[in-house]
Parts: structure tokens; C-alpha cells; sequence
């Protein structure tokens, strides 16, 4: 009591605020708006006092931010889905046994809380109030892996980091820069076969450098540190799920300007009676699945890959399998709402169909009652069974189905069964065992020459068995390269020939864990120990603590300079060169003569062209010509040519000046110059003119005349205020897609739906059902799951002609 009288009694000094130092400042300020205020204030009484002190420091910071925010623009895209865009498609890619099925599965797990049995097929599902997801795993085989280029939106790349980089990965990779290379993920798995934490660190390291190097600078490398329970770690899938929630996917312009069908349900719908007569006869089938890229016109015709074109019997839009959950919900998917569909893998209980609805009743649920046949057999002996209840029960008894007796049954003519039925069905190949389901269990592995391998040596491991399944691998795998024309030993030279890894990667076989595969050995692999001693930052906690910091990094290992490993591969290289050399045949100057090949070719050539020619071509002549006499003054003679990419020879040293400065880390202030030089040619109304639409009598004017004010404005200005003219550009020219946008969308409401898509057609992003027919046989019968099918619509005037450019590699 007497303490606390006391402590009351006691006097407490006051606070004494501080007059100086930065503590003055901020106390000043109680609140962090006024503070801002303040400093803002500060700066625009005072901006001499927040300039740079170090010019090469201000330098590399605006370098920097210009360079950030030219990341962030892109041309704007028009997007032509006009409800619910269709899924993205995410391809699991990699080499035999390296974990794609499982990786599937636990991703689908994560995202339905459903455990899927099987991977075939396409497998859709929600993984978001605005979107879906459909992974496919990619097939180990040439035709599926350029099928699969062509329609995946992002690619995870599996690599086995006990074993390394395979070929796999590499060949699948060269497909993808070809078609576009959408986005790509590596995730490295098996890493819990490592021992040791140090080995394992700098495996890490050496293959990110190594993904680093094929890809880009800071490409996305996960790590899935091993099974629990037989899955991968929940939180290490949990991470993954979460990039591939928010990942950006920027549309392909190819894939943009046609549509295309992922096939996730495949059906033949060949009247039965036209079978029974002819097995061989064509067929007619029904391809369902989501409407991608532009939308689908009626009476445009398909090409189905690897079958040929067609034209479309019927579409129909059906009501979405696996729709969007209602906007109306505030927060994430309720369980109920985790939706998932995936037919070619018996998911689901109910299929709909375009006449049918199928029940999928689970084995367990469904009684037999087998017990009574043992007692009175189903001779129909017993009073007491009607013939239905014993047709029945006798189905129940069945063996075999209907196909398969058909198959073994012949009809003996002449009194005896021909042999070479027999050797017919042995030469048939795996595909059609497994279409028959003979060997269904193995369906998954039937791509991979060494996966049955696995299989079989696993149960026997003794040194002759192995030799032996040596011996048939071998056989086998110089069988597969004899079916395209070759011989292993030239099938290698081919590769080293025409591959453009051919300098720095070498595809080494060899017989590891019971199979053959194709390690990737690289000449040039940057020591282990270097990259400890250049790459030790962070990387020493837990795989997970990996991933997360990798997350939050994103930027940094954008900007981690590549010294001397690239970022990009030296085996692109011989690309380029390969397209330079292939100069010699121009489609255009086979067409429109000479005069045309001056727009790929150096102005140069132009003017040597004669005056005739010029004359007689000028309703061709590219707009660039027109420019090209009063243009001269702009950097570089070719800047105006149709395709400056190629044939683009840099003379002297201005040159390579000039194209230096049009770089962030140039000399901007000669842009100025520029701008005032192709201000002449930009306010030329022949290129930029107004114009006025006859149909709608809707006149445009030419928004170039603003632009030239926003030039001007910009020329007088700061470079940062050019930037922020360039996003204000950018920022309209998005504005005005979405305008044009909704003006359509608004002007397509209006009418009925039947008119609607017959001058629309099918909307991007709706689930169809394509009906083709005459369809060869050996679509169906050798169909499998596994194998997407991808049918793609031909635009008008893409079927008239062919002009394919192929390389011939058989003997
Ligand atoms: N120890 C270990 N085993 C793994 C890992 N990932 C996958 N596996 C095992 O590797 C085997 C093959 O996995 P799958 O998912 O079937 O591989 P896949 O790539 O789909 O195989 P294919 O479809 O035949 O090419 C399975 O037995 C998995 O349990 C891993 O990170 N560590």
C-alpha cells in the first residue's frame, strides 16, 4: 500500500519531444498519409534535394524501371470469348516414369479433395471462382508431344533429379519453341532418393542453371522432395497449385485466329448393322469437348490430327460438364462446388449425353446373384426361371464380350480356319491389344519402350532375365527406328546432324533401374562447385522453404544476371540459321514475281527493280514502298521492309550504333531525333488515314492526330513522362478493345439464338459436340485414351491450297 502511495506521489518527468535528427521528423507527423504528404510536399518544393546523388546509380534505375514496365506491356489481345473462357489446358510432359501420372493425381487431389484412379485423357476441373483447369499428360512419343505443343497453355516439365535431364524433355521442348512455347514449369521429383543434403543441394542448383539456360533466366524449377503416403507432400502441391491459380496465360495469336477442340469424350456412332457387314467400313463419330481460340463457324471444316480433314456433320453446344460455380459467392469454392470432369477416366456417376444419359453404378454397389446359378445352373431346367431371368443370369456368366467372341469366331467356309488369321493378331501391335482391353493395366506404359521392362524385371531380377530383356529392348527400340527408315547408329548421326543441340548436348542410352533412357550430357555443364560458390543465396533451408522464397523472388531471379551461362540456349542458335538458309524458296516471289520480293529484301534491291515491273504490280505494293523514298532518313535501310528479321545485314559500326540506342541502355536522347524524323512519315494521311465503314456509315477518325500531340507533348517533356505516354497508350488501346468489345457483344444480344450462331457460330469457350463422318476405321480402333485428340478448324482459303515445308529424314 505504501509503495503504491508512493508511486502515485511520484512525479514523472515529461517527455521531452526531440528537436533534431530524423526522430523529429517522423513524430512531427502522427499518421502515415500526412507523412507521405509531407515528403511529397518536400519533394516539389525542394526536387533538387531527392535527385540522384550518383548519375550511374540514377542511370541503372531508370534503366531498370523502363525495362520493368516494357515487361508489363504486351500488344493487346483481342479476346473473342464472350462468356466463360474454356479451361486451361496445363500438359504434364516428361520422361517415362518420372512421376506425370502421380503429379496429376495429386494436383486434382489438392483441388477436388477426389482421388482419381486412372490419368486418360483430358481431366477438367474448378480451381477457381473464374477458373478452370484441364491437365493432360503428354505422351512419349513424337505425335503426341506436337499434338500436345499445340494445344497446351502451360507446360510442367518434369525432370527426374536423381537421374538428370533426359531427351525427352529437350526434344519436347524444341517442339514447343516451334509452336509458339507457351508457359513453362519445371518440377524436379525423386529428389528423396539423394542421401546426401550437400549432393543434393548442388544437384539443385546445377540443373535450375541448366533449366535456366534452355528456358530463361528465372524460369519457374520446382521441388518435390519425395512421397508421403505415396503421394507428393501436400504443401509442396499446394504451392504449385497456387502458381498455377494465378499464373497469367498470355494467348497465342495462331491459336487465337482458329478454333480448336480438346477431345475429352469419344464416341463411334456407326450404326451397327454397317460394322456387322464391313468391320472396315468408315466410321461416323462424336468428339466432345471445349471450344477453344476463335469461335466455330457453321460449315467450316475440321482437321483431326494424325486422321485428316473433314467436314462436320452436326455441332451442337451441350450445357457445361464442369461449369464455373455462380459468381454470386463471396469467398473461395465450397466442396460441393469442387467440380471435376473427367469421362476418359471414369470419374463421375452421370454422363450426359446428346440422346442418353449413362449411370456409372461402382462395382461394390451392384449384388450378383451368382449364388443361386451354382444350385440349379441356367440350363432352364428350373420351373420356376422365366427365359429373361436365365438370359440374364447367363449374361452375368459371360466371359467375353460380344467384340472379343466376335474376334476370336470365324465363320468356316471352306471347313478350315485359315492361319494366317492367327498371325495377323500377333503382329497387331500394342495400341490395338490395349484397345481391345487385353492389356489394360499396362495402357499407361504402352509409349515407353523401357516401361514394360520395368515391370517385368521387377519381378524377376536374376542377371540372365535382365540380359535377355536387354537383348529384346534392344531389338525393339532398333525396330521402332527402323519403322521411320533408319538405324540406331543413323537415327544418332541424324540427331547429331540435324538437332540443334547438336555442339553442347549429347543423348547418352543407357540401361539404368531396369530401363533404357536417354540422358541428356551436356559439354558445357557449369561445375557444380562454381554455382555453390555464385548461387548460395537462400537455397539452404527445406525444399519447401525453396519454393516459397522462390515465390516471393520472382523478380530477383528475373533480373539475376546470366554471366556466361546465357539465357538463352546455344542450341537455338543453329534455328535461326537454318531459317536464314532457307532463303531460297519464297512463296511471294514464286506468286507475284520479283517486284514483291523487294518487301523481304533490302530497299536497295527496290530501286533496282525496273520501272515496268513496278507498274504493272502496284496493287500489291506494300505500304512500307510507299514510304521507303521519302523515309530515308530513319535508322537502318531495312526498317521498313515486310520481314526486317531476316535478311537484315548490319554494314558498319553506325549501324550498329544506331540500333543500340533504340535499347534501354542506349542513348535516348537521340530518340528525339527519331521521333521527329518519322513524325513526317507517321503524319502521312496515304498510311493513317480516316475512314469511314460503308456498312454502318460509322466514320473513324484517324487517332493518329492525337498521337502526334501525345508525340510532341512527349518530345518537350521528360523521358519519364514518354513512359507514361506509352502506358497511356497502351492503357487506350485496351479500352477501346473492350469498347469494340462490348458494343459487339450488346449489338449479338439483341438477337435471336438461332440467327445468332448462324453469323456468330459457336462461341469460344462452349462444350461441343462434333459429329463427323467417314472417318477411317483405325481412328476407332486404335483409339486410346491416353492419346488426346485435338481437332483444329480450317479457315477460309486454308484448305485451297497446301504449301508444306517438310524435312525428309527417311532412308
Ligand atoms: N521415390 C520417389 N518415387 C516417385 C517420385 N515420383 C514418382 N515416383 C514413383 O515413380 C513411379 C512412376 O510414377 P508415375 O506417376 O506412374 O510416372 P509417369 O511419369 O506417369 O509414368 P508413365 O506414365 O509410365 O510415363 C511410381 O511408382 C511413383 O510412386 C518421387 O518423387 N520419389
Amino acid at each position: 500500500m505504501a509503495v503504491n502511495a508512493s508511486a502515485e506521489d511520484q512525479s514523472h518527468k515529461a517527455h521531452r519531444s526531440r528537436q533534431s535528427g530524423p526522430n523529429a521528423k517522423k513524430k512531427s507527423v502522427n499518421d502515415k498519409g500526412k507523412k507521405e504528404e509531407v515528403s511529397e510536399n518536400d519533394r516539389k518544393r525542394n526536387p533538387k534535394a531527392f535527385a540522384f546523388n550518383s548519375s550511374v546509380k540514377a542511370k541503372r534505375l531508370q534503366a531498370r524501371s523502363v525495362e520493368k514496365e516494357q515487361r508489363r506491356l504486351h500488344v493487346p489481345v483481342i479476346d473473342r470469348c464472350y462468356g466463360e473462357p474454356a479451361p486451361y489446358v496445363i500438359v504434364v510432359q516428361g520422361p517415362p516414369q518420372v512421376g506425370k501420372s502421380l503429379l496429376i493425381k495429386s494436383l486434382v487431389k489438392h483441388y477436388t479433395k477426389h482421388n482419381l484412379p486412372d490419368v486418360r485423357g483430358p481431366i477438367t476441373i474448378v480451381s477457381g471462382k473464374q477458373r478452370r483447369l484441364q491437365f493432360v499428360e503428354c505422351p512419349n512419343e513424337i505425335n503426341g508431344m506436337i499434338d500436345a505443343a499445340k494445344f497446351a497453355d502451360l507446360t510442367l516439365l518434369l525432370i527426374d533429379g536423381a537421374y538428370g535431364f533426359e531427351m525427352e524433355t529437350f526434344e519436347f521442348l524444341n517442339i514447343l519453341h516451334n509452336h509458339g512455347l507457351p508457359k513453362v514449369m519445371g518440377v524436379l521429383t525423386h529428389l528423396d532418393k539423394f542421401k546426401d543434403a550437400k549432393k543434393l543441394r548442388k544437384t539443385k542448383q546445377r540443373l535450375k542453371h541448366r533449366f535456366w539456360t534452355e528456358i530463361r533466366t528465372g524460369a519457374k524449377l520446382f521441388y518435390l522432395s519425395g512421397l508421403v503416403h505415396g503421394k507428393y507432400p501436400k504443401r509442396e502441391v499446394h504451392n504449385l497449385a497456387r502458381f498455377i491459380s494465378v499464373m497469367k496465360f498470355q494467348p497465342l495469336s495462331w491459336r487465337t485466329n482458329h478454333p480448336y477442340v480438346l477431345v475429352d469424350r469419344f464416341e463411334d456412332v456407326t450404326p451397327p448393322e454397317r460394322v456387322h457387314t464391313n468391320n472396315k467400313c468408315d466410321r461416323n463419330i462424336t468428339l466432345y469437348g471445349y471450344l477453344r481460340g476463335c469461335n466455330l463457324k457453321y460449315g467450316t471444316k475440321v482437321h483431326i490430327a494424325g486422321v485428316g480433314d473433314f467436314e462436320l456433320a452436326s455441332v451442337t453446344n451441350l450445357a457445361d460438364p464442369c461449369p464455373l460455380p455462380s459468381a454470386a459467392k463471396k469467398k473461395g469454392l465450397r466442396d460441393k462446388e469442387k467440380l471435376f470432369y473427367a469421362p476418359m477416366s471414369g470419374l463421375g456417376d452421370l454422363l450426359y449425353d446428346k440422346d442418353a444419359v449413362y449411370i456409372n453404378i461402382n462395382d461394390h454397389f451392384v449384388q450378383y446373384s451368382k449364388v443361386d446359378d451354382d444350385k440349379d445352373g441356367y440350363s432352364g431346367k428350373g420351373k420356376d426361371q422365366d427365359v429373361g431371368e436365365v438370359l440374364v443370369k447367363s449374361l452375368q456368366s459371360t466371359k467375353y464380350s460380344v467384340d472379343e467372341k466376335l474376334e476370336k469366331s470365324f465363320i468356316s467356309l471352306f471347313g478350315r480356319k485359315p492361319d494366317n488369321s492367327s498371325g495377323a493378331r500377333s503382329d497387331t501391335n500394342n495400341t490395338l491389344e490395349n484397345s481391345n482391353g487385353i492389356h489394360e493395366i499396362e495402357s499407361s506404359e504402352k509409349y515407353q519402350p523401357g516401361s514394360q521392362e520395368v515391370d517385368r524385371l521387377g519381378v524377376a531380377h536374376d542377371a540372365d532375365d535382365s540380359e535377355s530383356s536387354d537383348e529384346d529392348d534392344l531389338i525393339k527400340r532398333k525396330a521402332k527406328f527402323e519403322s521411320v527408315g533408319t538405324d540406331e547408329e543413323e537415327y544418332n548421326d541424324l540427331l547429331d546432324e540435324n538437332s540443334p543441340v547438336e555442339d553442347h548436348m549429347k543423348e547418352h542410352v543407357e540401361f539404368h533401374e531396369g530401363r533404357f533412357r536417354r540422358k541428356a550430357v551436356f559439354g558445357n555443364d557449369v561445375e557444380s562447385d562454381d554455382l555453390m560458390d555464385s548461387d548460395e543465396e537462400g537455397n539452404d533451408g527445406d525444399d519447401s522453404d525453396i519454393n516459397d522464397e522462390k515465390m516471393s523472388d520472382y523478380d530477383e531471379d528475373d533480373e539475376q544476371d546470366d554471366a556466361g551461362m546465357g539465357n538463352t540456349s546455344k542450341w537455338k542458335e543453329p534455328l535461326s540459321e537454318r531459317t536464314r538458309s532457307r532463303q531460297h524458296v519464297n512463296l511471294m516471289k514464286l506468286v507475284y514475281g520479283k517486284s514483291t520480293d523487294i518487301s523481304t529484301t533490302s530497299s536497295n534491291e527496290a530501286h533496282d527493280t525496273s520501272d515496268e515491273e513496278n507498274d504493272g504490280g502496284d496493287f500489291f505494293t506494300p505500304v512500307g514502298r510507299i514510304n521507303k523514298n521519302d523515309s530515308e532518313v530513319v535508322d537502318g535501310e531495312n526498317a521498313n521492309s515486310e520481314d526486317c528479321s531476316k535478311h537484315f545485314k548490319i554494314s558498319n559500326d553506325l549501324d550498329i550504333e544506331s540500333i543500340r540506342d533504340r535499347f534501354v541502355t542506349g542513348d535516348w536522347s537521340k530518340a528525339a531525333l527519331r521521333n521527329k524524323s518519322s513524325e513526317v512519315i507517321e503524319n502521312d494521311d496515304s498510311v493513317f488515314a480516316d475512314f469511314e465503314d460503308l456498312e454502318t456509315g460509322e466514320k473513324y477518325e484517324s487517332f493518329h492526330a492525337e498521337n502526334t500531340t501525345d508525340a510532341t507533348v512527349a518530345e518537350d517533356g521528360s523521358d519519364k513522362e514518354d513512359e507514361a505516354n506509352g502506358s497511356d497508350y497502351h492503357d487506350k488501346m485496351k479500352e477501346e478493345i473492350e469498347i469494340r468489345k462490348q458494343r459487339n457483344k450488346a449489338e449479338l444480344d439483341n438477337i435471336d439464338e438461332a440467327f445468332r450462331l448462324k453469323i456468330e457460330g459457336f462461341q469460344s469457350g462452349t462444350y461441343v459436340r462434333l459429329e463427323v463422318h467417314g472417318v477411317s476405321c483405325e481412328m476407332v480402333e486404335h483409339f486410346d485414351p491416353c492419346q488426346p485428340i485435338l481437332v483444329g478448324g480450317i479457315g477460309p482459303g486454308e484448305d485451297d491450297a497446301g504449301y508444306m515445308q517438310v524435312k525428309h529424314i527417311f532412308l
